[in-house]
């Protein structure tokens, strides 16, 4: 499903990621962990085409992602959901506003959308709050309404940068159950976080492999976490 095949990443500092090569398999769950500034923002930023790698190969759904189109692009990014580290909602729109952003980008009826909104604010615990504003959400709420609106056209995979950055750990436990749940329902889902808690936490609710970034490579951690 994702598939990097030594691929390496250059900017003007120096290279951040060298030769990895990984594979996602359809239906996974991975952790991806390693130090601040390790490159895990930058390593997911690759998967969903944000960034293209300098060399390598990378291919999502058996795609070569450096030679897509624009049109395929779009199609990629309906495709793979993204929980963003800083969430970045518009804060003069609503909650469904916000949420219901990419379902209205991609021209679903109005009643389509009012029905998947409505289940979706329910699910993540927002039903209550359509009407609310970002800045008046808390940390868990945004990051729960971030979650909603990356899985709201239904994507394959869900990549999630520090969904419980700055939550307490009853929310990220909460946020957590609801990631297990999108892989229960048959999404890929990769979460980059430097909270090993959350990892111990997550291996009784699901079979998880943890990926580690040191010193620009990706190797599978191993059980001693
Ligand atoms: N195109 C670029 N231009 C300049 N700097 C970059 C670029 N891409 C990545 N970097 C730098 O590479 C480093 C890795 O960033 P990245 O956000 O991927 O790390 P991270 O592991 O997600 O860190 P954190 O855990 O703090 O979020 C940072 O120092 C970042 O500023």
């Amino acid at each position: 499903m994702i598939e990097l095949e030594n691929v390496s990443y250059t900017y003007g500092g120096g290279e951040l990621l060298s030769n990895v090569s990984l594979r996602l398999q359809p239906g996974s769950f991975h952790f991806l962990t390693g130090p601040s500034g390790a490159g895990k923002t930058t390593l997911l930023k690759l998967c969903y085409g944000a960034l293209l790698s300098t060399s390598g190969r990378l291919s999502v759904f058996e795609q070569d992602v450096a030679q897509l189109d624009r049109d395929q692009m779009a199609l990629l990014r309906r495709r793979v959901g993204v929980v963003h580290q800083d969430c970045r909602f518009l804060d003069h729109m609503t909650l469904a506003e916000n949420v219901s952003m990419p379902l209205m980008v991609s021209g679903r009826s109005e009643s389509a959308l009012q029905d998947d909104l409505a289940d979706l604010l329910t699910w993540v615990g927002l039903g209550t709050r359509l009407g609310a504003y970002p800045p008046e959400l808390s940390g868990g709420e945004r990051q729960r309404a971030a979650l909603a609106r990356a899985v709201i056209l239904s994507p394959d995979v869900v990549l999630a940068d520090e969904p419980t950055g700055n939550v307490d750990w009853e929310m990220s436990q909460r946020l957590l159950r609801l990631l297990v749940e999108l892989n229960k329902m048959g999404k890929t889902v990769l979460i980059a976080t430097h909270d090993l808690s959350l990892i111990r936490a997550a291996k009784s609710q699901v079979q998880a492999r943890v990926l580690r970034i040191s010193q620009r490579q990706v190797q599978l951690a191993g059980a001693d976490l």
